[in-house]
C-alpha cells in the first residue's frame, strides 16, 4: 500500500480452561496465557499501532483481593510497550518475593495479570483522539464482580451520535463521547438490569447476597444482554467482553463486516481478527480455526461452557474485501490465494497496456502488500508468454534449428524488484517547504535495470489517495527512463468513504472522487454536483432506511476506464518524461477473487447497513459545503 491509510484493529480474547496449576505442569509457567496473549498481538501488529491494551481476570478470588488488571499504552510501539510493563512488574514481584517462585497459587494471589481470562487489543483510532484515553479495553468498574465489564473492539458505528443520545435518554451521563465508552455503557446497562432482576429473584428464593453471587454468575444469559444491547447498532463490528466473574462473550456484526475467528480445545478458548494468527500461536491447523458467524455471539461462560448464539437476525453477508486485498496479513491459506488471483486476473487488462511486449516490460510491485498478488500477476504472465512459445514452436516445427528453439527458450518474464521503502525517512517529515522533495524519497528505486524502449509495470494492492504514488513513486520510476509507466491496482477504483472501521471519511481524499470531478468539468456536467447536492441535503432528516446513496451519480456518466485515465493524468505532471497509465481491478474480478468476501461498498456505494447510505452523502454534503469533517 502506498497510500498510509489508518485502518482496522485487532482483538484477542483467551480464556484457559484448566486450573493454572496444570499449565504450570504442562508448559512449565503460570505466565502460559500471558504469554500467549503476547504472541497473539504481536501477530496483529498489522491491525494497529495507535495504541495496545491488555486486560486480564483471576477467577475465584477472596473479596478484597484484585482480580482484575489492565495495562494501556499509546507509546511509539505500543505491544512492546504493554509487555515490557507486565514483564517488568512480575519480575519485581518475583524477585522481591522468591517464595513465589514455584508456587502458582502464591502467584496468581499476588502478581497482578497472571489469570485465567485475557483480552488483548491493539487499536488503530476511527473515531475520537489518539490519547490514552481512547485505548481499549475499556473498564467499566463497579464493586459487585458481575457489573464489571471490560470491552474490546475491532468496529466502527455510523450512528454513535445517536447511540449516545438514547443513552442520555436512560438517563446516563456517559463520562466520554468516545464511540466505545458508549457501546460499553449500553451494554453495561443491560448487564445492570440483567443482575439486579437475578440478584432480586435470588433474594426471593431466600438466598442471602453471599449466596446469590454464584448463582447469578451462572444464570447471567449474555446473549439476552447482548439482543438489548445491539438493537440500533448500525456498523461493523467484532465486540470482545469480559464480565468480572469470568465469563466472556464475542459478538460480531449481522453482515459480518468485520472479521473474527475462534478455536477450542479442553485447555483453551481463543478469538483473533485473523485465522493464522490462532493457527500460529496454538499451533493449529486450518480447518480447526472457526469463523464466528455474522450476527452471532461466541459466549464463553465462567464454568468453561462454550456456546455460538445469535444475537441479531444475519443480513446478506458482506464481509469487508478489504481485509483479503490488505489488512490481513497474507499468511492466510485462503487469503495467499485470493492475493496471487487478484494478480492473476489482472493481468489480461496489463497485456493490453503493454500491447502484449512482455520482452519489452519489467514487472515489479510497491512492497510489501502487493507482493503476493505480483506473483500471481507474474505466474499469468509466464503462461502467456509460454503459449506464444507454443504456438511459435508448432508452427515452425518443420524449419526450428536447435539454436532457433534455445533463443526461444531463453525468452522470460523480465522480474525485478524496483520499488524500495525508506520507511524511516517519513519521521523526519514536517511540514515545511523541503516536505515535497523529501516526501518524494520515501520510496527509493533500483538504478540499471530498465531500458529507455522498457514499459515499467508496478502493481501495487490499492489506490486511494494516490499522492505517495504521485509525489514519490511515479518520480522515482520515471529517473529510471522507462518508455512508459503502468500502475496496476490489485483492487478497484476506491470511490466512496468507509464507515466501518476503515479511516477514510473524506470524499474529497479519494483520488477516484477527484477524478471525476474533473471529467464533470471537462465534459460540462459540472451541475450534477449541484443536483446531487440538493438531493443529498433532502434526505437529510430521512429516516436511515429510506436514505439512498445518490453519490452513485457523480460516477455514472462514466466507464471506469475513462476515471482511471484521468486519475492517470491526475498522478503524473509535466515533468514526467514517461507516459503513465492507471489499471484498475474490476468490481466483477475481485469478487471471483475473494468469493467469500464481498463487501465492496468502497468500490461500488453498495452499503451493507443503512447508515452507511447516510455516511455517503454526508460525506459529499460535506466536500460541498468545504467542512473539513468527519461523516459520521
Ligand atoms: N479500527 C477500529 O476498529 C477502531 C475502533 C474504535 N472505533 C476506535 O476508534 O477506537
Amino acid at each position: 500500500m502506498s497510500d498510509a491509510i489508518k485502518h482496522e484493529c485487532g482483538i484477542a480474547l483467551l480464556r484457559l480452561k484448566k486450573p493454572l496449576e496444570f499449565y504450570k505442569e504442562k508448559y512449565g509457567t503460570a505466565f502460559y496465557g500471558i504469554k500467549k496473549m503476547y504472541l497473539l498481538m504481536e501477530k496483529q501488529h498489522n491491525r494497529g499501532q495507535d495504541g495496545a491494551g491488555f486486560a486480564s481476570i483471576k477467577l475465584d478470588v477472596e473479596p478484597g483481593e484484585r482480580y482484575i488488571s489492565r495495562v494501556r499504552s499509546n507509546d511509539a510501539q505500543p505491544i512492546q510497550d504493554v509487555f515490557k510493563q507486565i514483564n517488568d512488574r512480575i519480575n519485581e514481584e518475583l524477585a522481591a518475593n522468591p517464595e513465589y517462585a514455584d508456587n502458582v497459587a502464591l502467584q496468581k494471589k499476588h502478581i497482578p495479570y497472571i489469570g485465567e481470562l485475557f483480552l488483548g487489543h491493539v487499536r488503530y483510532g476511527t473515531f475520537g483522539k489518539n490519547s490514552i484515553e481512547s485505548v481499549h479495553p475499556f473498564l467499566r468498574q463497579n464493586n459487585w464482580m458481575h457489573r464489571n465489564l471490560i470491552l474490546a473492539g475491532n468496529f466502527n458505528m455510523t450512528n454513535v451520535t445517536e447511540l449516545f443520545q438514547s443513552l442520555i435518554e436512560l438517563g446516563q451521563h456517559p463520562k466520554e463521547m468516545a464511540d466505545t465508552v458508549t457501546i460499553m455503557e449500553k451494554i453495561g446497562h443491560f448487564l445492570d438490569n440483567a443482575v439486579t432482576d437475578l440478584y432480586q429473584e435470588c433474594k426471593n428464593n431466600g438466598l442471602n447476597k453471599r449466596e446469590a453471587s454464584p448463582v447469578i454468575a451462572e444464570k447471567l444469559d449474555i446473549a439476552r444482554i447482548l439482543k438489548r444491547a445491539s438493537k440500533n447498532l448500525d456498523g461493523g463490528y467484532a465486540m470482545a467482553g469480559l464480565l468480572g466473574h469470568g465469563d466472556a462473550f464475542v459478538f460480531r456484526d449481522p453482515a459480518g463486516i468485520r472479521p473474527t475467528y475462534f478455536y477450542e480445545d479442553d485447555e483453551i478458548v481463543v478469538v483473533a481478527s485473523e485465522r493464522p494468527v490462532i493457527q500460529t500461536v496454538f499451533n493449529v491447523p486450518f480447518e480447526k480455526v472457526q469463523e464466528l458467524q455474522p450476527g452471532n455471539a461466541l459466549i464463553i461462560k465462567k464454568n468453561g461452557t462454550v456456546t455460538e448464539e445469535e444475537i441479531l437476525p444475519p443480513t446478506v453477508k458482506k464481509a469487508c474485501s478489504f481485509e483479503r486485498i490488505y489488512f490481513s496479513r497474507g499468511s492466510d491459506a485462503e487469503i495467499y490465494q485470493e492475493r496471487k488471483n487478484l494478480g492473476k486476473l489482472i493481468l489480461p487488462a496489463v497485456l493490453d497496456a503493454i500491447d502484449d511486449d512482455t520482452d519489452n516490460t519489467v514487472f515489479s510491485y510497491i512492497p510489501n502488500t502487493a507482493e503476493t498478488s505480483f506473483y500471481g500477476m507474474v505466474e499469468a504472465a509466464q503462461d502467456f508468454l509460454n503459449q506464444r512459445k507454443n504456438n511459435y514452436i508448432l508452427e515452425n516445427r518443420k524449419k526450428l534449428t536447435r539454436e532457433k528453439l534455445e533463443e526461444i527458450l531463453a525468452v522470460k518474464i523480465r522480474t525485478e524488484k524496483v520499488a524500495i521503502k525508506d520507511a524511516k525517512l517519513r519521521t523526519f517529515i514536517t511540514e515545511d517547504s523541503s516536505r515535497d522533495d523529501l516526501v518524494a524519497h520515501v520510496y527509493d528505486v533500483t538504478y540499471g535495470v530498465i531500458k529507455p524502449t522498457d514499459n515499467l509495470v508496478i502493481i501495487d494492492d490499492s489506490i486511494v489517495r494516490g499522492t505517495t504514488l504521485k509525489m514519490s513513486i511515479i518520480k522515482m520510476m520515471d529517473r529510471l527512463k522507462p518508455k512508459s509507466i503502468v500502475i496496476v491496482s490489485s483492487a478497484p477504483q476506491i470511490r466512496y468513504p468507509d464507515c466501518y472501521g476503515i479511516d477514510m471519511a473524506k470524499l474529497e481524499g479519494l483520488v477516484a472522487f477527484r477524478a471525476a470531478l474533473e471529467l464533470l468539468k471537462d465534459r460540462n456536467l459540472y451541475h450534477i454536483v449541484d443536483e446531487v447536492y440538493v438531493k443529498c441535503k433532502k434526505q437529510e432528516d430521512l429516516h436511515d432506511n429510506d436514505v439512498v446513496n445518490f453519490v452513485t451519480e457523480i460516477y455514472a456518466p462514466f466507464q471506469p476506464q475513462e476515471v482511471s485515465n484521468k486519475i492517470a493524468e491526475l498522478l503524473s505532471s509535466p515533468e514526467i518524461n514517461a507516459e503513465v497509465k492507471i489499471i484498475f481491478q474490476t468490481v466483477e474480478n475481485l469478487h471471483i477473487a475473494c468469493p467469500k468476501n464481498l463487501g465492496d461498498w468502497y468500490f461500488t456505494g453498495d452499503y451493507p447497513t443503512p447508515g452507511g447510505n447516510r455516511v455517503v452523502n454526508k460525506a459529499f454534503m460535506n466536500f460541498y459545503e468545504g467542512k473539513d469533517a468527519r461523516a459520521y
